[in-house]
C-alpha cells in the first residue's frame, strides 16, 4: 500500500511586535461583541428560531463538553456534506471587517485587480465571462503562507489596514478549518493533524445580481474539489443552494455571523467514502450584490491521498486509489466533472 507523505513544514508565522499588538487589539476589541453574536445565534439554535435553516446545526463549544456532539458532526458529515458552524469564537465584528475590506478589492479597477495572477490554476482573479457574467473572484492559494499572503498584498497594493484584517480573518479561519478538520476525523475514531500540512484556499466571491439576471444561474452546480470549505456567506442576499439526499436543492439561508460548511470530493476519497460532497450552486433571487469569502482545506502538497487504514477493513474495502491532489485537480478539470464524478474514475471496488 502507498503511505500518505507529509507535507513539508512550513515556515512559521513572522510577526513584528507593532503588528503583534495591532492584531491583539482587533481581536480584543473586537472579540467581546464576536462572543455575544455567536452566543445569540447558539440560542437561536437551542430556541427554535432555525426553522428557516435546514441544514444541521454545529455549536463548536459542545465538542468540549458532549462526546455525542461529535456523532451529531458525523451525521451531519455523511448525511447532508454540509452544516452551519455557531459559537466558532471567530468575532462577528471581524467578519464584518473582512467582508468591507473584500469589497473595497472589488471596487479596485480591472487592470489592478488582474495582477491578482495564478499561483496554481485557479487560484488568482476570475474575471465576469461568458459562461459566468455575474460573478467575479480573487484568491490566494494558500492563507497560511505569509508568503502567499505578503504576495497577495503587493498584487493589490492593499493598505496597512486591509493587510492587518486579511492576515487576522487568515489565521483565524485557518484555525477554525483544521479545527473542524480534527472533529471530523475524530467523529470517525482517528486523532489526527493531517490536515495542518495541507493548504488553505482563499476565494473572495462577488456576484453581480440585477433585474436582469434574477432567475439566473451565479456559479453552475458543483462540489468543491478539496477536503474541506468554510464559507462565510452574505449576511443577507441568499442564492446558494445545497441539494440534499433526495437530489432537491434547498436554499441555504443568510445567517450572519455563522459559516457554512461544505465537504469537497477530497473528504469523500479520504473517509473512504463515507463523507458525502455535497453538490450546491448559486442562483439570482434578487437584484443585490452578493459577496461570499470560501476558505477552502485543499489537499497535501506532497504525497497521495488515500483513506487512512483505519477506516479500511473487509465490510469497507478501499474504494478509491491513492491519488495526489495535483492530479486529481487536473482529473477534474480535464474531464470537465465538476460534481464529484471524476472520484468515480479511481474507483477500485464497487
Ligand atoms: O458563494 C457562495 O455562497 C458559495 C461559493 C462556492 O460554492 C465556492 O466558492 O465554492
Ligand atoms: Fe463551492
Amino acid at each position: 500500500m502507498v503511505k500518505t507523505k507529509q507535507a513539508a513544514i512550513k515556515p512559521t508565522l513572522q510577526i513584528n511586535a507593532i503588528e503583534y499588538s495591532l492584531s491583539l487589539c482587533i481581536r480584543g476589541c473586537l472579540f467581546e461583541e464576536g462572543k455575544r453574536t455567536s452566543e445569540r445565534a447558539a440560542n437561536m439554535s437551542t430556541e427554535g428560531d432555525n426553522s428557516n435553516h435546514v441544514v444541521p446545526i454545529i455549536d463548536m463549544q459542545e465538542f468540549d463538553q458532549d462526546v455525542e456532539h461529535y456523532r451529531k458532526l458525523r451525521e451531519a458529515a455523511e448525511e447532508w456534506g454540509c452544516f452551519r458552524v455557531v459559537n466558532h469564537n471567530i468575532p462577528v465584528g471581524l467578519m464584518t471587517q473582512m467582508k468591507k475590506v473584500v469589497s473595497e478589492l472589488f471596487e479596485l479597477p480591472t487592470e489592478t485587480k488582474r495582477h491578482n495572477i495564478d499561483l496554481i490554476t485557479g487560484s488568482g482573479y476570475l474575471a465576469p465571462n461568458v459562461a459566468n457574467p455575474n460573478y467575479e473572484s480573487l484568491g490566494l492559494h494558500d492563507l497560511g503562507s505569509p508568503q502567499n499572503l505578503g504576495g497577495f498584498f503587493s498584487q493589490l497594493d492593499a493598505s496597512p489596514h486591509q493587510r492587518e484584517i486579511l492576515e487576522t480573518y487568515a489565521q483565524a479561519i485557518h484555525e477554525l478549518a483544521l479545527d473542524l478538520g480534527k472533529n471530523l476525523a475524530k467523529s470517525m475514531g482517528l486523532v489526527t493533524d493531517l490536515f495542518k500540512e495541507w493548504p488553505c484556499q482563499l476565494r473572495m466571491n462577488k456576484y453581480h445580481f440585477t433585474p436582469e439576471t434574477v432567475g439566473s444561474s451565479g456559479v453552475l452546480v458543483h462540489s468543491d474539489c478539496g477536503f474541506l470549505t468554510i464559507v462565510q456567506d452574505d449576511e443577507k442576499v441568499g442564492g446558494l443552494e445545497a441539494m440534499d439526499n433526495l437530489g432537491a436543492f434547498v436554499p441555504i439561508r443568510p445567517w450572519p455571523g455563522t459559516f457554512l460548511v461544505n465537504l469537497g470530493d477530497v473528504a469523500k476519497l479520504w473517509s473512504n467514502g463515507r463523507f458525502l460532497n455535497v453538490k450546491h450552486r448559486v442562483e439570482c433571487k434578487e437584484s443585490s450584490i452578493r459577496f461570499s469569502i470560501a476558505s477552502s482545506i485543499l489537499g497535501p502538497n506532497e504525497g497521495v491521498m488515500e483513506a487512512p487504514p483505519e477506516l479500511v477493513d473487509t465490510e469497507h474495502p478501499r474504494l478509491y486509489a491513492p491519488i495526489t491532489y495535483e492530479d486529481y485537480r487536473k482529473l477534474r478539470h480535464t474531464t470537465k466533472l465538476a460534481t464529484g464524478e471524476a472520484l468515480e474514475l479511481l474507483r477500485i471496488h464497487s
